[in-house]
């Protein structure tokens, strides 16, 4: 008997694949369609807390108080990891570079990031890595050449990093290079200041060190001085030319919107003012060679602004070193010749962490976020910066009434600082559209966003010069290992006197002087 094979229910692959296509064809029409149908859709969004409801306030701030103390914990946890990190790099187990890694992955130390950068840069530096980078090159046509930084390289510390045995003391060895070499570089370092907060900006390690080195002159710049009043701007130069020739300047026009004090002092009166007395020493000099000029300072007080306002033509704008309005845009260091005697040298923004050493990481990241010296990236939480800023301006009436007129600011009925900067968060974030999930004010959001324009100098903020004590001889006498010689104030005086002589100073400040005087009349 013939037996009939059973028929396979295998299908062709045509009927296979029509069917998958008909099936994916069916599905897309239902999506649509049910994009269109409105009927069973809720309205996901959450309309948060009534504004009629009473406790609104009370419940608002318990949320933020609950965000806060999360946050709080969450920074401990973290520090509680750091620490067990540092005690293994300490004892071998691990390499700096793993705890320098983690920290960057966490995105919160903002020390330890600038430390990074800078470290990358001195290594750029070692490798010799070339500074050329097209789309910095100014458009025009003009006379500043820029060198390869090998021409500065310094084999025997190279050396020395190689024979270091411990990680720790490398990473700290490259930190130091990047001032180390400028300052072995330059015959006239330009120590860069913030007009808003001279003091904040300023080290005494680094006259320290200027003064050790035989030859060397230090010339404090005062910086961005279109952002404070007249008054402030005339305290601080009588307080700083006390102990180093000090020059204003306004090294970049400052953005439009930024407040504009002393606008006499234009960008290229007083840039070519201080070309001026930078000629006048080097002309006056017996070296052979041109004199190199570096320009050092806290990230973001605007060195590399200072040199494009150097090599900027009838008051137009050069772009020879990368300028932003972020902290760590200079990652390099970088030489401009200026002419057959004068050369400059751009280098990155350095902080000195040692110098704030007893002072909490939070304080000090505070300060250093007040000092836009962070970038934003790294500001984990503003709060603490932003209390910081609010306990300034209310110093002065003038500051507290140009910041309530800013952020339009309703009478906060606030007994301290810490309640006020609060509500003065909530505020901000309910103007801006800062809103969370269940209409609960992002104030870290907002606080980034106060962070930026106090950076962009919307908020007129300054810090005057402690009076009451001779803060100068005080933090002289902070600086470890400085000899009774560099801080008598005769010696001070006698070293102010002689290089102002060497830079015309006199020449210099009468002009500006009378430019201030002109403009605190018109303030008045
Ligand atoms: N209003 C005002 N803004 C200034 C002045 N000088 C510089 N700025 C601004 O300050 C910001 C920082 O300037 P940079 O020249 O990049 O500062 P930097 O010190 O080289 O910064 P790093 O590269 O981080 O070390 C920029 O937005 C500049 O426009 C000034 O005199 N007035």
């Amino acid at each position: 008997m013939k037996v009939r094979k059973k028929q396979s229910k295998r299908t062709s692959t045509r009927m296979r694949e029509g069917i998958k296509k008909k099936a994916a064809a069916q599905h897309r029409k239902e999506r649509k369609q049910a994009k269109k149908d409105v009927t069973w859709k809720s309205n996901k969004k959450d309309p948060g807390i009534p504004a009629s409801f009473p406790y609104k306030g009370k419940i608002l701030e318990a949320i933020e108080t609950r965000r806060q103390q999360e946050l709080e914990d969450k920074e401990a946890k973290r520090q509680e990891r750091l620490n067990a990190k540092r005690q293994a790099v300490e004892n071998g187990e691990v390499s700096m570079d793993d705890d320098m890694d983690a920290e960057h992955d966490e995105g919160s130390n903002g020390l330890a990031a600038l430390m990074e950068s800078a470290q990358q840069a001195a290594a750029e530096y070692n490798n010799g890595v070339g500074q050329h980078a097209p789309e910095q090159q100014d458009e025009e046509p003009h006379d500043v050449v820029e060198y390869d930084i090998d021409f500065y390289a310094n084999d025997d510390d190279d050396e020395d990093a190689e024979v270091s045995s411990s990680e720790l003391d490398k990473s700290r060895k490259a930190y130091d290079k990047i001032f180390k070499t400028v300052v072995d570089a330059s015959d006239v370092v330009l120590y860069v200041l913030d007009a808003r907060d001279p003091e904040g900006t300023r080290s005494r390690k680094v006259e320290e060190a200027v003064l050790q080195s035989q030859g060397k002159r230090l010339i404090l710049i005062l910086n961005k001085i279109d952002l404070v009043p007249p008054f402030v701007l005339e305290q601080w130069m009588a307080f700083l030319k006390s102990s180093f020739p000090t020059i204003p300047l306004r090294a970049a026009p400052g953005a439009t919107n930024a407040s504009s004090f002393n606008k006499k002092l234009t960008q290229s009166g007083t840039a070519s003012a201080l070309l001026e007395s930078l000629k006048t020493y080097a002309n006056n000099s017996n070296f052979k060679r041109s004199i190199v000029v570096g320009v050092i300072g806290y990230p973001n007080v605007g060195k590399s602004s200072v040199i494009n306002a150097l090599t900027s033509r009838r008051g137009g704008f050069s772009k020879v070193c990368p300028v932003g309005n972020q902290a760590g845009v200079t990652t390099s260091l970088r030489e401009v010749k200026i002419d057959n005697k004068l050369k400059i040298l751009d280098s990155p923004g350095i902080c000195f962490p040692s110098e704030t050493g007893k002072k909490s990481r939070k304080e000090q990241e505070a300060e250093l976020a007040l000092l836009n010296a962070l970038p934003p990236k790294y500001i984990v939480d503003p709060y603490p910066a932003i209390l910081m800023m609010v306990k300034r301006l209310s110093k002065s009436e003038e500051m507290t009434e140009a910041f309530k007129k800013l952020y339009e600011l309703p009478p906060i009925p606030a007994s301290d600082a810490d309640t006020f900067t609060k509500h003065f968060l909530i505020h901000v974030a309910r103007k801006r559209g800062r809103i969370g999930k269940g209409g609960v004010p992002n104030l870290s959001s907002a606080g980034i966003s106060v962070l930026n324009d106090w950076r962009d100098g919307k908020i007129l903020g300054w810090v005057l010069p402690n009076s009451s004590k001779d803060t100068a001889t005080k933090a002289a006498s902070q600086v470890k290992g400085a000899t009774s010689t560099q801080l008598k104030k005769t010696e001070q005086t006698a070293i102010v006197n002689e290089w102002s002589k060497e830079f015309d100073l006199d020449g210099l400040f009468a002009s500006l002087d009378n430019a201030i005087a002109a403009d605190d009349t018109d303030m008045n």
